[in-house]
């Protein structure tokens, strides 16, 4: 582990990321990199230069992806990992973690969210405010799992996935590759094709 982190994206998503890593009270220092040469700080944090710079901070940093959108960051966080960048997870302190969890390397554990035993969670996932994943999930990489979703016991969730705030899936479900789960959406059955699921229980919209 290296004295400074630097985040990519300074964000709405950026910022609860830098506040998780202040919380864990790991690093001297974190600044961002962002694209957008208009924001010079956020968070009170300094803003040193774009996604492209991260390289040059290779010796001296850990990097952590903070991009929402579930496509950008994979792109992103395997060109850090192709380039042997140092990225790390990002676990928030009042998250519960049970015996046996996985936690893939650019991951991130938002505040409030409890991860039940022996589930598996790849890299580049966001788990988002207050969600709930029981035991025995499987969770591939770069899946988004929205804030207050509900995912019960042995369910698997394909990689790219979206579950839309506040989402619920039943035990023993297993979700695809390349689904959007919308808002308060119910899942009790397996979801077999990629595209777009919404209402109670869910159909496929697009
Ligand atoms: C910290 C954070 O903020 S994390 C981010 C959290 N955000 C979310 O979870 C957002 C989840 N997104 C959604 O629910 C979106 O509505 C999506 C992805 C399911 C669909 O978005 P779009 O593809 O843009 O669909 P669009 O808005 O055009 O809606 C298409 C139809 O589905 C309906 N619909 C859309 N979402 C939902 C939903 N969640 N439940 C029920 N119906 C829905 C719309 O009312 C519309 O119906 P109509 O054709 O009868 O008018």
């Amino acid at each position: 582990m290296k004295e400074k982190l630097i985040i990519i994206g300074a964000s709405g998503h950026g910022k609860v990321i830098a506040d998780i890593a202040i919380k864990m009270n790991k690093w001297q220092s974190i600044a961002f990199l962002d694209d957008d040469e208009a924001i010079k700080t956020s968070m009170g944090l300094e803003v040193i230069g774009k996604t492209a710079d991260a390289f040059t901070y290779k010796d001296e940093a850990d990097f952590f992806v903070a991009i929402g959108n579930n496509a950008t960051r994979e792109k992103v966080q395997e060109r850090l990992i192709e380039e042997e960048l140092n990225v790390v997870s990002l676990i928030h302190p009042s998250a519960v973690i049970g015996i046996g969890v996985e936690i893939g390397i650019g991951t991130v554990v938002m505040a409030g969210v409890v991860i039940n035993s022996s589930s598996r969670i790849g890299k580049g996932c966001i788990i988002n405010t207050s969600s709930s994943l029981d035991h025995d999930n499987v969770i591939e990489e770069y899946v988004h799992i929205s804030p207050g979703v509900n995912i019960a016991g042995t369910v698997s969730v394909g990689r790219g996935s979206w579950l839309g705030i506040g989402s619920i899936v039943s035990n023993n479900v297993n979700i695809c590759s390349g689904c959007k789960v919308g808002a308060g959406a119910v899942v009790v059955k397996d979801i077999t094709e990629p595209g777009t699921y919404v209402g109670v229980p869910v159909r496929k919209i697009d």
